[in-house]
Parts: structure tokens; sequence; C-alpha cells
């Protein structure tokens, strides 16, 4: 599997280091909020990033997962679908959405865009990564771990056709692997 990397771009140590920053950032914003947020982990992407977050958090909160696919391959359909919604109401609550990557944007408007139709109080986003030069659509993510390049990344979660999700580090996919 780790054959089929170019390049390493972040490893475990980079990313451990940079979500302690993230977990002390949060936090103390939430608790100037005084507010019990739901950090809503958006499967599958998100799960090695959210627990390596939510465990340094030691303010109240409550977790619960959604599932929204909008990827076939490397390619984005544009066409967000909810595969999974959560188990607890968003309404009157402060949402904290864990996200692995940012890239065209378009998952997370509509997911933002979904939580405030549904009476969600305020609507926050933090991501692992950040790909700005693929954005089509507005929309910022309020905490990021590390840009990256234009380029395919795998690892810490992120896929391509399922695999290498798994990786502990995100590395830029060999271009023959998925052309
Ligand atoms: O900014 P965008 O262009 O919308 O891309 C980002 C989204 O794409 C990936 O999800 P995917 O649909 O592949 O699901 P996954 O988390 O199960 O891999 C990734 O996890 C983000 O949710
Ligand atoms: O670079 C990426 N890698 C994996 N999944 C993704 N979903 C959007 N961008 C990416």
């Amino acid at each position: 599997m780790s054959d089929d990397i170019l390049k390493v771009l972040l490893n475990e140590e980079q990313i451990e280091k940079r979500c302690i920053e993230l977990a002390e950032q949060i936090e103390s914003d939430y608790e100037k909020l005084h507010a019990v947020p739901i950090v809503v982990g958006l499967l599958k992407g998100s799960v090695p990033f959210m627990a390596e977050l939510i465990k340094r958090f030691t303010f109240d909160c409550e977790i619960d997962f959604m599932s929204v696919s909008s990827y076939d391959g490397t390619e984005s359909i544009g066409d967000v679908r909810i595969e999974k919604d959560m188990d607890i109401s968003c309404r009157g609550r402060h949402i904290l959405v864990v996200e692995d990557i940012v890239d065209t944007g378009r998952t997370l408007r509509e997911v933002k865009q979904m939580f405030m139709n549904k009476g969600a109080t305020d609507v926050k986003i933090v991501s692992l990564l950040d790909k700005p030069e693929r954005r089509v659509v507005d929309i910022k993510a309020d905490y990021v771990g590390y840009t990256v390049p234009n380029e395919f990344v795998v690892g810490y979660g992120l896929d391509y056709n399922q695999k290498y999700r798994n990786l502990p580090f995100i590395g830029i996919l060999k271009p023959e692997i998925y052309e």
C-alpha cells in the first residue's frame, strides 16, 4: 500500500502536534460561548482526525456522525447525498463539523446549509486539510490543520476508492494509480 505513495506530505507526528493546537483553540472558543456543542464527524474520512481531536477536549460535548457522499474515485460529482443523518437533533444547538478535507467546498457548503435549515444555532467547521486551489464555492473552515497543494492526497482517513484510509500519514498518491 505504501508503495503507491509518491511523497509523504504530513507524518503522524506533525498531524498529532497540529491536533493538540487545534483542540486547544477550539476548547478556548467554546468555553467562551458556555455552550455544549455537538461534534459531528462526517463519515468516513474524518474518523482518525476526529478521534485524535476529541480525546483532547476537556469541555462538555456530545458526539455524532453523518455520512454524506459526493465523490466517485477522484471526481467530485457535485451532488451531495446524505446517506446517514445524525441521531441527535441539531435544533438550537452549536454544531462543530469535523471534516478531513475541504476541496471544492461543495460538501461543507451543503452540510452547513442543511444544519442552518434545521435550526442549528451556530455551525463551525474544523478540517484537517484545506486545498484552496480547488475551491468552486465560497466556504471557509473556521479551523484548519494544514493547507495542501492541488494534488490527490490519501491516508489518515482520506481514501481513493475506499483504500488507504488506514495509512498513519498523509501522502500524495502516484498518478499512475488513478489515471
Ligand atoms: O470539498 P469537496 O470537494 O466536497 O470534498 C471534500 C469531501 O470529499 C470527501 O468525501 P467523500 O464523499 O469521498 O466521502 P468519504 O469521507 O467517505 O471519503 C472528503 O471526505 C470530504 O467530505
Ligand atoms: O485529495 C483528496 N483525497 C481524498 N479524498 C478527497 N476528497 C476530496 N479531495 C480529496
